[in-house]
């Protein structure tokens, strides 16, 4: 008969619960959607806490290095749910990892418990009651009911992190990628809440370490059910020859909503303190070091400088606020008519004081205006009218709430879209190889283009996503 096996932590110190993980979380790892390292091999493996969540179910903080990070990198840490049983049912063979040689573990078939809808129901029933097990602590909202007893499912989008339904009415995502400090993704949703912002899903719980660090783990949600995201919406329109600028138009309205209520939630940046030459400057070193690990950046280096240097050359200093910090069209979701905006985590590669930082606005419209150009970009024909028009619309959009346009400032524009390329090459560098030739394709047109009036302009033809791929 099958039986759940509960090692336990306890009797199982984690030098020896490695010896049984080591090699198969390095192999398993890198081919997990959320691992930063694809295609390169783990090269160090350490635990860093391990809890027994349920019997058979461990929670685990393993620190990694991998070969692009080259031997002396800083590392990074990853939150895992592992299941352990003598033998897998067939239900559960597409959750396996494998099953350890040597060790406590030895002989037994060790999975990825998430993808388990009975460790995933006792996750949602930690939630439901506050309290701790071990370093981690389960903490909700007092005033709202949580109900149990629904039906969990894993979200099969392309995702950093990896999230659970229940029924249709909650989501709760667990951070693989976990850094020190609160996310941004509990702390800006959470904050928004109180100031009544209706264009956030609020938390309703949450869950936590305090080793080795204080860190954010997992963040419920209440669940927009009809809700369809933007990435989804532009492609079928794109698809269907349709336009998409009445979407784009209320989803530049939305974002300025947002950005208001974030500026009365979070205290205001100094503007003085982040000048134009400050932030050019930052976007060079981001280019420097991602050009360390993107090659393809380099030849480009030179043209992308000008537009910080267009930026640094400018006299006004930029008020700054807390913002989204990784903002496209992934990140919104319209439920009806009405536009909401997730994930407030930033980017995720970035530490999470650096992600805290009050920042221009100006930032997140540009990750917008990217993401046209991605969903324009990503099939055939390439359709840069289509994007030309969704700018057009979001950036009227975004003037009508907020009174600012930002298309009266195109240096500024372009010098955030150029520093929003950048991440976007480094991020499908390390994510999604086949996509880089979306973002490369825009860094070579802002290379060589100065601002057009209208933030604008017709970009000069590039091999599309598919042709790149050979599709
Ligand atoms: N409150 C919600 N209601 C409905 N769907 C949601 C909600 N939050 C997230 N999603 C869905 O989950 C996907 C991934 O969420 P997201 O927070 O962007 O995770 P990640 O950081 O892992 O990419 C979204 O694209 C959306 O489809
Ligand atoms: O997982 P997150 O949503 O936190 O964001 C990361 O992954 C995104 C891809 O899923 C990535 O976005 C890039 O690709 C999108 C299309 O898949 C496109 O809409 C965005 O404009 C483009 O930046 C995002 O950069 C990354 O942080």
């Amino acid at each position: 008969m099958r039986k759940v096996v509960s090692p336990r932590p306890s009797s199982h110190s984690p030098a020896l619960l490695l010896t049984s993980l080591a090699g198969l979380l390095k192999t398993w790892l890198p081919e997990q959607r959320w691992f930063a390292g694809k295609g390169s091999r783990v090269t160090d493996l350490a635990l860093l806490s391990v809890t027994e969540l349920h019997p058979g179910c461990l929670h685990l903080l393993v620190s990694t290095r991998h070969g692009a990070d080259g031997a002396n990198g800083p590392g990074d840490c990853y939150q895992l749910l592992l299941g352990v049983m003598d033998v897998l049912p067939p239900r559960l063979g597409h959750a396996r990892i494998g099953r350890p040689s040597e060790g406590p573990l030895a002989g037994l078939d060790v999975y990825d418990a998430l993808q388990d809808p009975r460790s995933a129901s006792l996750l949602l029933e930690r939630l439901r009651s506050p309290g701790t097990a071990g370093p981690l602590r389960f903490e909700r909202e007092e005033r709202v009911t949580i109900h149990g007893g629904l039906t969990p499912r894993l979200l099969d989008a392309e995702q950093s992190n990896t999230s659970v339904v229940y029924g249709d009415a909650y989501i709760l995502k667990v951070f693989r990628r976990v850094q020190p400090g609160v996310n941004p993704d509990l702390e800006v949703p959470w904050a928004l809440a109180r100031q009544g912002c209706g264009r956030v899903p609020g938390p309703l719980a949450w869950f936590r370490t305090s080793q080795p660090q204080l860190a954010t783990l997992g963040v419920l949600q209440p669940f927009l059910p009809d809700a369809v995201d933007g990435w989804t919406l532009a492609l079928e329109s794109l698809a269907k020859g349709r336009a998409f600028t009445d979407e784009a138009y209320e989803l530049g309205r939305a974002t300025a909503e947002v950005h208001l209520a974030l500026a009365s939630a979070f205290p205001l940046g100094l503007a003085s303190g982040r000048g134009n030459r400050q932030l050019a400057a930052a976007m060079n070193e981001r280019l420097v070091s991602s050009s360390r690990s993107v090659p393809e950046l380099r030849p480009y280096a030179a043209g992308l400088r000008s537009a910080f240097d267009a930026l640094a050359a400018q006299d006004s200093a930029r008020p700054a606020q807390r913002i989204h910090g990784d903002l496209h069209l992934g990140q919104v979701l319209l439920a009806g008519e009405r536009w909401f905006v997730i994930d407030f985590e930033g980017e995720p590669a970035r530490p999470i004081d650096e992600r805290r930082q009050p920042q221009p606005p100006v930032r997140d419209v540009a990750g917008m205006l990217r993401s046209f150009d991605y969903a324009a970009r990503s099939r055939r024909p390439w359709r840069p009218e289509w994007a030309q028009r969704c700018r057009d619309a979001y950036c009227a959009g975004y003037a009508r709430a907020s009174r600012w346009d930002p298309r009266a400032e195109p240096e500024l524009l372009r010098a955030y879209e150029t520093d929003r390329a950048v991440y976007e090459a480094l991020y499908e560098a390390r994510h999604r190889p086949d996509w880089l030739p979306v973002p490369m394709a825009a860094i070579a047109r802002l290379a060589e283009r100065a601002p057009a009036p209208s933030g604008g302009g017709s970009p000069k033809p590039v091999p599309s996503f598919h042709t790149a791929q050979g599709g």
